[in-house]
């Protein structure tokens, strides 16, 4: 039950701020017992999956709701105070297009997040399989496209604080029983990196085939950073095919990758040739989906200032009277392989073990990245 806030006259003081903010953290508590039961004792039947941070398991409470439990798997060097006020922030933060954090749970040195559960898993489950792909029809993945970009509005502008999701992927959209999406993983480097400097990642973590060039080489993170791996989910959506696992059927040494065969196209006035055959069966949709792709190479443009604003796609996404402007070249395009200068710089460079970038080979795509987000003070 929520503790009532205290009626004071006078207006607190740090401290008094501070233990109400612990005493509203409480609030969100889980009984460790109490999930455990609900996740069958962390049974292999109840794990949903392996993340980055430790393993997903589905749990029943006794009053039958159904939650997800992220099982941490690493310390995050935090102090339980810390920790539980990095939750609260995070459990503040709703929408409609952002996957709920109910809460947390300590015992020991275990830390457990309590997420609301979403029946239908992640959107890479149905886009990538030959089978579930047909099941989403292009109303569907618009709806999912729409959806995604006004929970990053909120995460970019409209929540209290501005928050920089860092790993924008179809694994990290998670869809409910309707097939809304909702945004995954934002807030963990709150709670893992909250030493990091505004901007620059201490540690460079997101998923291969996402990151912004600028982001991936440099390290460097903002809004626009997370525009870009939008573009990069637009153009799967509309495709059916992976960036990191593209090619485009002529060799398997091919370095043209989804953006690059994607922007070629355009160019080349060949545009219907990228999108999902399971698409095009319904041509009087086709304006509509050349105008997502269109929208998609303007996010994933090299210079970071050319990219839109996520504000000004949710605009471009409702809004079919408004002109769009020419997108120019993708980054990690051009006859001088950037793309594979930078794959090999992050599995070269000292520290690629915390980077957690995979290179892949042909016959294997990249394996999903940690997930971590950044929250930046208004
Ligand atoms: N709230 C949830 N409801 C239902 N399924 C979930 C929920 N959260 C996560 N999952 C599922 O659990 C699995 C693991 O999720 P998690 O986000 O930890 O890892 P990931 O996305 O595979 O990797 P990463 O750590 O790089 O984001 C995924 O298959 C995901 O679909």
């Amino acid at each position: 039950m929520r503790r009532k806030k205290k009626q004071n006259p006078v207006p607190p003081t740090n401290t008094e701020n501070e233990t109400t903010e612990i005493g509203n953290a409480e609030s969100l508590k889980y009984n460790f017992n109490v999930v455990r039961v609900a996740t069958n004792n962390f049974s292999n039947e109840n794990k949903l999956g392996q993340g980055g941070f430790g393993a997903v398991y589905k749990g029943t409470l006794g009053d039958g709701r159904e939650i997800a439990v992220k099982r941490l798997a690493r310390d995050s060097g935090q102090g339980e105070v810390e920790f539980k006020n990095e939750v609260l922030l995070l459990a503040k933060l709703k929408h409609r297009n952002l996957v709920r954090l109910l809460g947390f749970s300590l015992e020991g040195s275990e830390r457990l997040l309590i997420y609301e559960f979403l029946s239908n898993a992640s959107l890479d489950q149905f886009i990538f399989d030959p089978t579930k792909r047909a099941l989403l029809d292009w109303k569907k993945r618009y709806k999912i496209i729409k959806g995604v970009a006004k929970g990053l509005l909120y995460l970019h502008e409209d929540s209290r604080l501005m928050i920089i999701q860092r790993d924008m992927k179809a694994g990290n959209v998670l869809l409910d029983a309707e097939m809304n999406p909702k945004i995954a993983d934002f807030g963990m480097a709150r709670l893992f990196n909250p030493e990091e400097t505004q901007g620059e990642a201490s540690r460079i973590v997101g998923t291969y085939g996402y990151m912004a060039p600028e982001y991936a080489m440099h390290g460097q993170f903002s809004v626009k950073s997370d525009v870009f791996s939008f573009g990069v989910l637009v153009m799967e959506i509309v495709t059916g095919q992976k960036n990191q696992c593209f090619q485009n059927g002529e060799s398997t040494d091919s370095t043209e990758y989804l953006l690059g065969f994607a922007w070629k196209s355009w160019r080349n006035g060949t545009i219907t040739d990228i999108i999902d055959p399971t698409l095009k069966a319904r041509s009087g949709l086709m304006n509509d989906i050349i105008r997502s792709i269109h929208i998609g190479l303007l996010c994933v443009q090299e210079d970071v200032s050319d990219r839109p604003t996520i504000s000004s796609v949710v605009l471009m996404l409702n809004s079919h009277s408004l002109s769009l402007p020419v997108p120019s070249e993708p980054a990690f395009l051009g006859n001088n392989n950037t793309f594979h200068r930078y794959v090999s710089s992050l599995t070269s460079s000292n520290d690629s073990a915390n980077r957690k970038v995979a290179k892949p080979t042909s016959s294997q795509c990249s394996k999903n990245d940690v997930s971590i987000s950044d929250i930046v003070p208004r």
